[in-house]
């Protein structure tokens, strides 16, 4: 479905003797099969729209190469626009039309009747929960209403890969939980494979089959989230002993079992690989050694840990160092135009 290799993007930023080259991308492999879902993890500027814009034929990589749909994005860059969705971050930029007549339109710029478009429309307003609303105006609609409508139009040809970009940027807990649902269902009922970008890490977490982590315009970690948590990180086990006396013994006894202990009070904690299998094992000893627990608790890693194994930082500090550092004059010379 996607196959990229070596993809790069440099930008060139700033004038005079600020004139710098970016690398946005920076020489990335992707292979994506059909029917799944893929998570674009990474934190603001790390290069995820780039990646997307290059993929579906809106930038020319400056170098490498990659095929969508079996086509070449730069050599078949019509076919591979024909054969995907795209709902862009921003959305689409509507006219003073209804939505209707938006979705309508769009599906006819993709080749298809007025008559078959506006079956298809009427199809997906009614599953995205439209209803009702093909004679509004898109800037009467609220913000979730407005994004289903993207992808409405994203999916009026019928693609069967879909890229969304940040598609849940913006909207409430509610609206971003009812988006979920059908991007879930574009592959349930479509058998649509998605690629999607989101700097959330709990959407990543729920929708994705296999999560791709961009940093700095380089793949840092590509695989499922579960394995990704049990691979790179392990599970945090905190023990809370009942006698401070005991906290020594305590770190001991899961530094066997465990990396990098840490006490805190009457507080133990250490990262353990399997901490299913291993911590049975460790309460028995801590018990045939008298020690009291008042608590114990096993805390699945996030995919924030994961991030901070990989990178050295979490992902919510990348994302606020790097909206520090926004380019804000950006000169795009690889766009095509
Ligand atoms: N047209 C452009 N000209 C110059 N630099 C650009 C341009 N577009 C992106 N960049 C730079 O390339 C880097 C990657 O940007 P990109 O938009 O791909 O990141 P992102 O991961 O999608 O971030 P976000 O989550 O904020 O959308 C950033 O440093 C950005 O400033």
């Amino acid at each position: 479905m996607i196959h990229a290799r070596g993809l790069v993007q440099t930008f060139r930023t700033g004038r005079g003797k600020q004139k710098r080259e970016v690398r946005a991308v920076d020489g990335v492999d992707l292979d994506i099969a059909e029917g799944e879902v893929v998570g674009f993890l990474g934190p603001n500027g790390a290069g995820k729209t780039t990646t997307l814009r290059m993929l579906t034929t809106l930038l020319r990589p400056t170098a490498g190469t990659a095929t969508v749909n079996g086509y070449d994005v730069v050599d078949d860059a019509v076919m591979v626009r024909r054969s995907i969705g795209y709902v862009s971050q921003a959305g689409g930029t509507f006219s003073q039309a209804q939505a209707g007549d938006e979705v309508v339109d769009h599906g006819m710029l993709y080749g298809l009747s007025r008559a078959e478009a506006t079956r298809r429309g009427k199809v997906l307003f009614e599953k995205f929960q439209l209803d009702g609303l093909w004679e509004r105006m898109p800037k009467n609609m609220s913000g979730g209403q407005k994004r289903r409508l993207d992808i409405a139009m994203g999916l009026v040809h019928d693609p069967t890969l879909v890229f969304l970009d940040e598609p849940t940027t913006g909207l409430d807990p509610q609206a971003r939980a009812n988006l979920w649902e059908h991007i879930r269902a574009l592959r349930t009922e479509r058998g649509a494979t998605v690629f999607l970008t989101t700097h959330y890490l709990d959407e990543a977490d729920e929708l994705s089959d296999r999560i791709i982590i961009i940093d700095n315009g380089k793949i840092v970690a590509a695989d499922t989230s579960d394995n990704l948590k049990a691979h790179v990180s392990g599970d945090l086990v905190d023990l809370e002993v009942t006698e401070l006396a005991h906290v020594g013994v305590a770190a001991e006894k899961l530094a066997s079992i465990a990396g990098h202990i840490e006490t805190e009070g009457r507080h133990v904690r250490g990262r353990v690989r399997r901490a299913g299998r291993e911590v049975p094992g460790l309460l028995r000893d801590l018990t045939s050694t008298a020690i009291e627990l008042d608590s114990i608790e096993v805390i699945r890693p996030t995919l924030d840990d994961v991030f901070l194994t990989m990178t050295g930082r979490s992902l919510r500090d990348a994302q606020a160092t790097t909206e520090d550092a926004a380019e804000t004059e950006l000169d795009n010379e690889g766009a095509l135009r």
